[in-house]
């Protein structure tokens, strides 16, 4: 069978592709007629048209012929926040991201797309409606968030006109959706366990949750167009839902679809904030003695009590943004994409 030989602006490359916001990504790459190339250390992207190369994103030389003769690159690889792990985020966010850049602009890579976080300006208290004017976290409340903030330093700082390499930061907030391996499979357990029967302070905190194909249209935006006479260049963009909910009316809805009970009584959230934090201590120090892993981190706990929602006005501005999937819509498939997960199953 020939195969087609795509414009090279239509060859891209997603790092973190066998991920689950990577791999939607690639499937709306592949209807919207990139030819697409996947690296990643997890070998799970079987997704037919895909040219697939297994590999760390450290290491320089698989990196560079994995990109080769490809335009645009996704990045869209982390360890998962839940690791903690201090030197595998630092390793993989940051020296492995200063390695993507280097081998981006060896192969001639013109424009380069960072998966980051709105959380990078979260330090757990109240952020209502923020823009991309806020302020880095000054003591980010994680080692993910502390090395999230450094790579996208290190990707939009890479930005150069002049050289020809372009890059842009998207900061997706509460990804959600079928294939997530995080969200509902984490409230699920708690559930099974008998954990989700209360609420973290009054109830009332609102939260951004956004739908994947949301984040993905946010992503394929800026990646077209980011040109050098695009105000995008260099810069970061909110990409959300555009739909602040109160995050246990969210958690609610996904339990009640599921089958489960949703929370009914509150717990104080300083109460339970403090006990995260003695918690997470303790497991700190008894760690040469014995490994767990709390569900109540002090991240956790500040995501599930505080106003934590963002303006995506400018992305709506400068690359026409607007979310293309309500938040019911996503919930009703994301609900439905979990039969495994319904109580009883
Ligand atoms: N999910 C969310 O709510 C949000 C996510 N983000 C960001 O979006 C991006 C994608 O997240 P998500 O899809 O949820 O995460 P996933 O863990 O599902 O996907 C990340 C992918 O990157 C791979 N990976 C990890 N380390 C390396 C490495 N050293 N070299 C190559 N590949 C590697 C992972 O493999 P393996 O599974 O084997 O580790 C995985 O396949 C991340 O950058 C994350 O920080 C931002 C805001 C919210
Ligand atoms: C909006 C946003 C950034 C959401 C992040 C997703 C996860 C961090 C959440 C998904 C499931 C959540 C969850 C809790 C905390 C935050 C999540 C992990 C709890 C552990 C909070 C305390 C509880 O009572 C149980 C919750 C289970 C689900």
């Amino acid at each position: 069978m020939a195969t087609r030989v795509r414009p090279r602006n239509k060859r891209c490359a997603v790092i973190g592709g066998s991920g689950f916001l990577g791999r939607h990504l690639v499937e709306k790459l592949l209807d919207r007629g990139y030819s697409v190339s996947v690296f990643d250390i997890c070998p799970s992207c079987e997704v037919p048209g895909v040219t697939f190369h297994r590999g760390d994103l450290c290491d320089k030389q698989a990196l560079l012929s994995a990109l080769k003769d490809v335009s645009l690159v996704f990045h869209c690889a982390s360890p998962a926040p839940g690791s903690d792990n201090r030197s595998l985020f630092e390793r993989v966010n940051i020296q492995g991201t200063r390695t993507v850049i280097e081998a981006c602009i060896e192969v001639g890579v013109q424009r380069l797309v960072l998966t980051s976080s709105a959380s990078v300006v979260f330090e757990g208290t109240d952020i209502k409606n923020g823009s991309e004017d806020l302020p880095y976290a000054k003591k980010p409340i994680d080692y993910y968030t502390k090395t999230k903030i450094e790579q996208e330093k290190l990707v939009l700082n890479a930005c150069d006109k002049e050289k020809g390499f372009l890059t842009v930061a998207i900061r997706p907030h509460g990804i959600f959706g079928p294939r997530d391996p995080q969200l509902v499979p984490i409230l699920v357990d708690t559930a099974r366990r008998g954990k989700m029967k209360f609420i973290i302070g009054d109830g009332t905190n609102l939260v951004d949750f956004t739908f994947v194909e949301n984040v993905v249209h946010g992503h394929i935006l800026a990646a077209e167009r980011l040109r050098p006479d695009s105000p995008i260049c260099g810069k970061p963009y909110h990409i959300t839902n555009d739909e602040p909910v109160r995050f246990w009316d969210f958690m609610s809805e996904v339990l009640v679809g599921l089958g489960y009970d949703p929370p009914r009584y509150h717990l104080p959230y300083i109460l339970v904030y403090g006990l995260a934090l003695l918690l997470w201590l303790l497991a700190v120090i008894l760690r040469p003695l014995v490994s767990f892993k709390p569900t109540f981190t002090p991240m956790r706990v500040a995501l599930a009590g505080t106003h934590h929602y963002y303006s995506c006005e400018r992305a709506k501005q400068d690359m026409g943004y607007k979310p293309l999937v309500s938040l019911k819509e996503g919930i009703a498939c994301t609900v439905q994409s979990y039969p495994h997960l319904q109580k009883g199953d």
